[in-house]
Order: structure tokens, then sequence, then C-alpha cells
């Protein structure tokens, strides 16, 4: 598996070892102890699955007292996933990374815990699968606004408007959310 750096020393990108032949192709989406061989000692506890059209931006997402970390892929279609830290007094704070992941490139995101996490859906059919280290607790979760100007975040939307959920419309600024 390779892992791949990005500006945000604690969020990486994983490009599985696929193995394709005549049938189509193998690759192990989840393995502990490869994944602790590279430094990753993760104990997920819930697996999600959500399907969205084209032009979803689900997010961005947090749990308070119970932050999940969030190993997040896509089975069919594409998204603009993103990761934005939100601890505070760290050194990156409020600062944020998007990386395209597809059933194409079949590369998994790693979102630490204490990252807001969102994504906008590129394709219709659009299935993603994402591991949790920690239960939903809708009475802990928050929601920042996807457009909030402080954190900047580029959205591939070429001026289109996404479709959100109730809860994300009525998303407040990093600056409004009370944060852990
Ligand atoms: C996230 C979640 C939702 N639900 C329920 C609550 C609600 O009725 C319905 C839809 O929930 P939401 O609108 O919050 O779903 P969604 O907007 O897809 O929420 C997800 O967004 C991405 C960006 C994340 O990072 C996830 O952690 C999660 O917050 O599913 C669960 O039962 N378990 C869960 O773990």
């Amino acid at each position: 598996m390779k892992v791949i750096p990005t500006k945000l020393p604690d969020v990486v990108i994983f490009e599985p070892e696929v193995f394709g032949d005549d049938r189509g192709f193998f690759m192990e989406s989840w393995n502990r102890q490869s994944f602790s061989a590279l430094g990753f000692e993760l104990d997920f506890v819930q697996d999600n699955h959500s399907r969205s059209v084209s032009g979803v931006l689900r997010g961005l997402h947090f749990q308070r007292r119970k932050p999940q970390g969030k190993l997040v892929r896509v089975v069919s279609g594409a998204v603009f996933d993103v990761a934005v830290d939100i601890r505070p007094g760290s050194d990156t704070f409020g600062k944020w990374i998007g990386v395209e992941l597809s059933a194409t490139n079949r590369r998994m995101m790693w979102v630490p815990p204490g990252f807001a996490h969102g994504f906008l859906t590129l394709q219709d059919g659009t299935d993603f699968l994402y591991k949790c280290t920690q239960f939903y607790d809708p009475a802990d979760e928050g929601s920042i606004r996807w457009d909030d100007s402080t954190i900047g975040i580029e959205w591939p939307l070429n001026g289109s408007e996404p479709t959100l959920s109730t809860k994300d419309s009525a998303a407040l600024s990093l600056k409004a959310t009370q944060l852990p």
C-alpha cells in the first residue's frame, strides 16, 4: 500500500495495491496488520455507507466529546473529499485539504479525530464508504458551514449551488461554532 502525505501532517492518502486479472480486480480495503505496520493503530467500531446524486455536499461534520477518526473511500462515482483541522491550539487550525476520491483511483483518505469532514459528489450514484473509530452520537455532533470564508475551501462547483441537508444549510461559521 502506498502512503501519500498531504499538506496537513496528520491527514494521509492510502493507495491500496490492486490485483487485476481477467475476472476484474481484488484489493484489501482494510487490514489491521498492514495499517499498524505503517504506524496507524486504528480501532474501528462503525462502518457507514451513503449514496448521493451528483452535486450533493455533506458536511462539514465533527463530534465534540467523542471525535471520530474516519477512513473514507468511494466504490462507485467520485467525490471531492475535504478534511479541516478544527483542533483548538493546532498549528494547522482552520486549514483544509481536498482530494478527489473515486471508484477509479481507489484512493482512501484518513481523516483523524478532531477534524471536520465533508465531501461533494461529482457523479450520480456515488457510493461513499467509511470506517469510524467512534460511534455516531447525534447529541455530540456539529456541522460547520461548507462555505465558511475563513476556511475558504475551493469546492469544484463551477458556479453551481450544492444540494445540502436541512442541518447543513443551517450550520454556523467556524468562528461561531462551539468547538471541543
Ligand atoms: C452519520 C449517521 C447518520 N445516521 C442517521 C441520522 C439521519 O437520520 C440520517 C442522515 O444523517 P446525516 O444527514 O447526518 O448524514 P450525512 O450528512 O451523510 O452525515 C455524514 O456526513 C459525512 C460528511 C461524515 O463525515 C459523516 O461522519 C456523517 O456526519 O442517518 C445514523 O443513523 N448513523 C450515523 O452514523
